[in-house]
Parts: structure tokens; C-alpha cells; sequence
């Protein structure tokens, strides 16, 4: 198959438990984690309402003038690293995206234990005042990704073949969830030569992504077997992708792919990638499994990810300080 596979996760989001179904579909997993490190998903249970809630708020923040836009600034988020950046101000391996968008993730108040000892990357979203109804949209839509992350998860590990809830147990107590909304401008509106991407070639450095994208298309996907693939838009579906720490953990069993995107339409593009990552200060280990083929080839930041040790804190935060440097600087980040 030269595209990516389609699995229906109902045995895994549904509340009868079907042992057979899930063994069927944790063995879909598997196959496409190992030959593609991608999948989409189908008979997911989000509702479409909600996605089209979500995508309609989305347009008209974007569609703002830039000024109203920065009335939620990243630069005001602190070290919760939330709230909007323009274009160009994102970058992937030194170069400026394509793509202005929103960081958000688990709202979280000053009180809490993680905030109030200034941990990086936790604390509360910045929401435009001026659209109530947006910020209700994305607190339900991030509460309804968690819900299905988790029992994505369940699959990953049976696909594993570990018990149901092993990462549930070891790594998922209190998962980072980041979540993001992008918006690649139309290609008339942009003045680019052929180097430049709404989002360069790279890796997600967590778990699991579930990204909702609109229908513009413009997602590629580096393959195995076939190269750059496209992964188009396609109805009732989330495309899923595993990150760099489940790649580390399996040995490079599972792989964690390069991705890049670029609209070339005249229209814009959103997209909404929801990124389920292991807690703050859970040591990454390496799984016992039967059969780890490193992947020697460079990768896309000339990073081994094979040789990393740590929590997935420290992992992150070189990562999010490069793509942001001079946030990095105010917020005291070191950037390697
Ligand atoms: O916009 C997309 O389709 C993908 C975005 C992405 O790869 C990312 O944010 O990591
Ligand atoms: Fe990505």
C-alpha cells in the first residue's frame, strides 16, 4: 500500500470492551507505526459539530487584523509559552514557517503545583476576549482530545504487545497536552520562493499527534518505502502520528517520521495538531522488546534521538527554545 492506512478505532474509544476487535485493530497500529510511524483514524467519536465549531472560531480569529491578533501575544504568555505568534515568527532548523498560529494547552491556574514552581510550558491559555464562545470551543475540543489520546494509547501499547494500560501507568499520570492552531496563508498572499514551507521537514517530539486539518490539503509525509507521500484531507478522519519519545522508547522499533507541509492553494489553510506527550518528569526508558533496529540514517535536526536520556521536560524544552529563540531569551531558556 503506497499510502497512508486508514484504522477504525471503535474498539478503542467505546465503552464494551470487544478483547478480539482490539487485538484486531492494536495489530493495525502496529503495522502502520512500523511502516509509516502514521495513520489516520476513523469512527473516532469526536463529533462534527465540534470540528466545525472549532474550524469556523478558528477563520475568524485568523481573519483579524494583526494588531487585535497580538492583544494575545505569545510574548504575554510567560513561561507557559502561550498565545499567538505571527508569521514568520515560528521557526523549524533556522528557517521561518510559513504558518502564524495559536499555543495552547491543559488550562491550568497559578495555584497549581506545576505552575507555582514555574515549570516551562503549564499555566493558562491566552483566549481573545473578544470571542467568548472561541475559548469554550477549545477547552471542550482539548478535554475531548485527551479523552481519545488516552485510549489511542491504550492501542499503542497492546500493539506493543504490553499490558493495555502500561503507558497509562508509567508515563501518562499527568501527560503534557499541547495543543496548537495554525493557519498557512494563501499562497497569492505570500511572496515565497520554492524554499519555503508552511512548516519544514521534521519530527513531533512526543507520544502520539492527532491532527484535524481543513480541506485545503498540503501535509507530506516521509516514507519508508515510497518518499515524500501526501497525506490528504480525508472526511470523518484524524491523521495520527507518533513522536520522538515512542521512537526512542522502542528502539526505533516504531518511528517517529519526518513531515513537512506547504499550501500552495489560494486559499488558507488551518490546521489543528493536538499533541498527547508523556508527563513532565517521567524518565524516558527504553522498552524491552524483541527486535530494535536503530535508525542510522541523519535525521532532519542531526539529533540521535537513541542517545537521549532524561525526563521528557528536558527533552522538550531544547526543542520548543529553538523554535522560538528570542522567547527563549526572555523566558531565561538555554538555547543548544
Ligand atoms: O499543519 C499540519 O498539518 C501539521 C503540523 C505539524 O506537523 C506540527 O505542528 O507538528
Ligand atoms: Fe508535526
Amino acid at each position: 500500500m503506497d499510502s497512508v492506512p486508514i484504522i477504525d478505532v471503535t474498539s478503542l474509544v467505546c465503552n464494551e470492551k470487544d478483547l478480539v476487535q482490539q487485538e484486531e485493530t492494536a495489530k493495525q497500529i502496529h503495522n502502520a507505526c512500523q511502516e509509516w510511524g502514521f495513520f489516520y483514524i476513523k469512527s473516532h467519536g469526536i463529533s462534527q459539530q465540534l470540528q466545525e465549531k472549532l474550524q469556523k472560531q478558528s477563520k475568524i480569529f485568523f481573519a483579524q487584523p494583526v494588531d487585535e491578533k497580538m492583544k494575545i501575544s505569545m510574548t504575554n504568555g510567560g513561561r507557559a509559552w502561550r498565545g499567538y505568534f505571527p508569521v514568520g515568527d515560528e521557526l523549524t532548523s533556522g528557517k521561518p514557517d510559513q504558518k502564524e498560529g495559536i499555543y495552547l494547552g491543559t488550562e491550568l491556574s497559578s495555584a497549581h503545583p506545576k505552575v507555582e514552581s514555574g515549570i516551562p510550558l503549564h499555566g493558562k491559555n491566552l483566549f481573545p476576549e473578544n470571542m467568548p464562545e472561541f475559548k469554550n470551543t477549545i477547552l471542550q475540543y482539548i478535554n475531548e482530545m485527551e479523552k481519545l489520546a488516552h485510549s489511542l494509547m491504550m492501542g499503542v501499547s497492546l500493539s506493543l504487545g504490553l499490558e493495555a494500560d502500561f503507558f497509562e501507568k508509567n508515563y501518562l499520570k499527568e501527560p503534557t497536552c499541547l495543543f496548537r492552531i495554525f493557519n498557512y496563508p494563501a499562497n497569492k498572499n505570500t511572496n515565497r520562493s520554492e524554499e519555503t514551507w508552511g512548516v519544514g521537514e521534521h519530527t513531533d517530539y512526543g507520544l502520539l499527534t492527532i491532527l484535524l486539518q481543513d480541506n485545503t490539503g498540503g501535509l507530506e509525509v516521509k516514507s519508508k518505502s515510497y518518499g515524500w507521500v501526501k497525506a490528504p484531507p480525508i472526511p470523518d478522519t484524524f491523521v495520527c502520528n507518533i513522536g520522538d519519545m515512542l521512537d526512542r522508547m522502542t528502539g526505533g522499533f516504531y518511528r517517529s517520521t519526518p513531515h513537512r507541509v506547504k499550501n500552495i492553494t489560494n486559499s488558507d489553510r488551518l490546521s489543528f495538531p493536538f499533541f498527547f506527550d508523556p508527563s513532565w518528569d517521567s524518565n524516558i526508558k527504553v522498552l524491552p522488546l524483541p527486535s530494535s533496529e536503530p535508525d542510522t540514517n541523519e535525521r532532519w535536526d542531526r539529533l540521535n534521538v537513541y542517545k537521549f536520556n532524561g525526563t521528557y521536560g528536558d527533552y522538550i524544552m531544547k526543542k520548543v527554545s529553538k523554535v522560538f529563540p528570542d522567547l527563549a531569551v526572555k523566558q531565561a531558556v538555554v538555547v543548544q
